[in-house]
């Protein structure tokens, strides 16, 4: 029996004090455990492009006849991109976003009667990569995985149906989406379905499977000082991320720095992760991003994170690999990769790196 992706964090407990939460509202000006400097996260200071206005993640119309190449250039170049025409309903963009705004707005204790446990996946809590980092992050999560039901009883005990409704009919959009565009992205390195045998083309997709990671980011006192999300990867094949009208995304590139997504209604922020970059043998950058926070306008996003069945084995496709080479990558399923990386965080992709001989 595959494990599920409840069970990767069981026997590797990561201890995070969901209870120390503070009262964000409450705050008039920043804790001493909330201030960041660049000895708390090297890129913390790194400059903001100021190219950002010109030079930003493209944003692609799915229904445009070169979508595919196009998609696969901001693969390369960037690792994420925007996209519009993407044929989700606005009004389930609507009800994902009600629903997150409602789940935030709860009084914190119970919020804390679905908290995640130590090994636990699912539920209320900081980020998971919080214990990588000294400093405390400003925003507080909700991951989902498999029915939210017994949570969301918690937390509504009269209207959890209806949201449960809505993360259902979200999932099911996201997964068909999620699979059109890791296709449409591999089409453009001449891969097809044939050089890929774990994802087969069936109705029901039950060779992938994925997680919601709710996220809200609080007004501010000194959002200078402060980290919504320290910088990370995702650990997917790709992430789907829906924010609301407040800017704070913001994505790294080495030539550039830190170049901020601006919030585009009704468009998708799509990310590559690092199962992706290692399908694809180091082709499509898993991108660096974090989230900013600001003084004005509380912030949400909702990441769809999918990636594979637990028992696929992800390694570089073949026909990416020049003969004489060896894969970039060793092969590895995404609860081996979950697991790497909840222990060595971002030497995670490093650790199961091919080492070429020179
Ligand atoms: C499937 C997963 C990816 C994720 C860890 C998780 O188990 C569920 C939450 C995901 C998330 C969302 C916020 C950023 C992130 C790095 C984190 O701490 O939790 C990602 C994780 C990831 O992509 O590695
Ligand atoms: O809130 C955002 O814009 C980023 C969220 C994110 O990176 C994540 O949930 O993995
Ligand atoms: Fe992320």
């Amino acid at each position: 029996m595959p494990t599920m992706l409840t069970d990767v964090f069981r026997g590797h407990p990561i201890h995070l004090p969901h209870s120390h939460q503070p009262d964000f509202t409450s705050l008039p000006e920043l804790p001493d455990s909330y201030t960041w400097t660049s000895k708390d996260d090297p890129l913390f200071t790194a400059p903001l492009s100021p190219q950002a206005a010109v030079e930003n993640i493209p944003l692609i119309d799915l229904n445009h006849p070169d979508a595919a190449n196009q998609i696969g250039h901001a693969c390369r170049t960037w690792g994420a991109f925007q996209i519009a025409n993407h044929g989700v309903p606005l009004e389930l963009l609507q009800g994902i976003e009600f629903l997150t705004g409602s789940l935030f707005q709860l009084p914190v204790q119970r919020k804390l009667k679905a908290a995640r446990s130590d090994t636990g996946f699912a539920g209320y809590g900081v980020a998971r990569i919080s214990s990588f980092f000294n400093k405390k992050m400003w925003s507080e999560g909700f991951t989902i995985t498999g029915s939210p039901l017994n949570n969301f009883r918690k937390l509504w005990p009269k209207f959890h149906l209806n949201y449960c409704d809505i993360v259902e009919q979200y999932e099911e959009q996201m997964q068909k989406l999620a699979s059109k565009l890791m296709w449409l992205s591999l089409k453009s390195l001449g891969v097809s379905e044939g050089d890929i045998k774990w994802a087969t083309v069936s109705s029901d997709l039950n060779w992938a499977q994925s997680a919601l990671q709710l996220n809200h980011y609080p007004v501010c006192p000194e959002p200078d000082r402060a980290m919504g999300l320290a910088p990370h990867t995702d650990s997917t094949l790709l992430t789907i991320l829906y924010q609301n009208n407040t800017a704070g995304l913001q994505v790294f590139r080495d030539d550039l720095g830190w170049v901020t997504v601006p919030p585009v209604p009704g468009s998708l922020v799509v990310n590559v992760g690092d199962l992706f970059h290692i399908l694809s043998n180091g082709l499509f950058k898993s991108v660096i991003h974090r989230a900013r926070v600001n003084q004005i306008r509380s912030r949400l996003s909702v990441a769809f994170l999918w990636g594979p069945r637990s028992d696929t084995k992800i390694s570089p496709v073949p026909k990416l690999v020049s003969p004489d080479e060896s894969p970039l990558y060793r092969s590895v399923t995404w609860t081996e990769y979950l697991r790497t990386k909840a222990t060595h965080f971002n030497k995670a992709l490093s650790m199961i790196r091919n080492h070429r001989e020179e």
